[in-house]
């Protein structure tokens, strides 16, 4: 019998390879360093908000563990193989929802997501099904054959998180994707991706400048200025700055009042 190729590796149930670790990486826009020797890892089957303001380098770090830019300092790797060394298959092992929006909005859902779906090599059959399942998962087939134009914009993000999983990836990368929505929709589209956890058992980074946002049961990891200011479980993060909330702990590690957290 032939291993399915989408199905995890032996070492990608192992709770001791991360999903995602990111290991002394800077990165610099000319003589502005917008990364400065950043290290954490993000577990399979967890929940880890990068939580950052404007300007933390939260898009950086994607374009870097996406590979738009070379990781020129440091090291990235999505369930040990580096994106630089070996980067189809830990390419293959990632899904992406980024900041702006990347859907075709004169295509259908069904389109955008063949159309995705062909990007990694999948065939008609496997594409129709894994469409109605991930469809299903974000609660949009209904939607199936709309064209996107017509769909609202909290939809139009659980489109693009539906098509980020359709090759099945380990580990989910998420750039800000309650921006601009309404309260009912950030909370839906939370709900649908944190469900994912348990369900598929992929390891999800959240990168947001929202701290309601956050669930006590998640790890965080607390970007500022490029430097990562701690790293843990909510309850150690609160611990180490001596603050009773989250807020108030990222407002004394960052060193900013609350109206500029908010
Ligand atoms: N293409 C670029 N050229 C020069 N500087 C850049 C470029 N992209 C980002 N920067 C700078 O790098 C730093 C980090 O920016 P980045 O966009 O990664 O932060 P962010 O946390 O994603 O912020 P935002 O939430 O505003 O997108 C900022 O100081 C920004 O001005």
């Amino acid at each position: 019998m032939t291993a399915d190729p989408h199905e995890p590796l032996p070492a990608e149930r192992d709770a001791s390879v991360a999903a995602l670790n990111v290991a002394g990486v800077s990165h610099s826009y000319g003589k502005r360093k917008a990364l400065d020797n950043v290290s954490f890892a993000v577990r399979p089957a967890s929940f880890t908000v990068l939580l950052g303001l404007n300007g933390a380098g939260k898009s950086t770090l994607f374009s870097l563990i996406t590979r738009l830019f070379g990781v020129r300092a440091g090291a990235i790797s999505i369930f040990g193989w580096d994106v630089s060394r070996t980067p189809g298959e830990a390419l293959r092992r990632l899904g992406v929802v980024f900041q702006a929006r990347t859907l075709d909005l004169d295509l259908s859902v069904e389109q955008n997501l063949r159309y995705h779906a062909a990007l990694h090599g999948m065939g008609a059959a496997e594409t129709k099904a894994r469409s109605v399942e991930v469809l299903t998962k974000v609660d949009m087939l209904d939607r199936v054959n709309d064209k996107v134009r017509a769909l609202s914009g909290g939809q139009m993000r659980r489109v693009e998180i539906a098509r980020a999983l359709l090759h099945r990836p380990r580990m989910l990368l998420l750039d800000e994707p309650t921006v601009g929505l309404d309260v009912k929709a950030r909370s839906d589209i939370l709900t649908h991706v944190r469900s994912l956890i348990a369900s598929e058992g992929i390891g999800v980074l959240w990168a947001t400048h929202l701290i309601d946002e956050i669930e006590n049961s998640d790890d965080v990891v607390v970007l500022h200025r490029g430097k990562l200011l701690d790293k843990g479980n909510v309850a150690e993060v609160c611990a180490r700055a001596g603050a009773a909330s989250m807020s108030a702990a990222f407002n004394r590690l960052a060193g900013v009042d609350a109206a500029e957290a908010h």
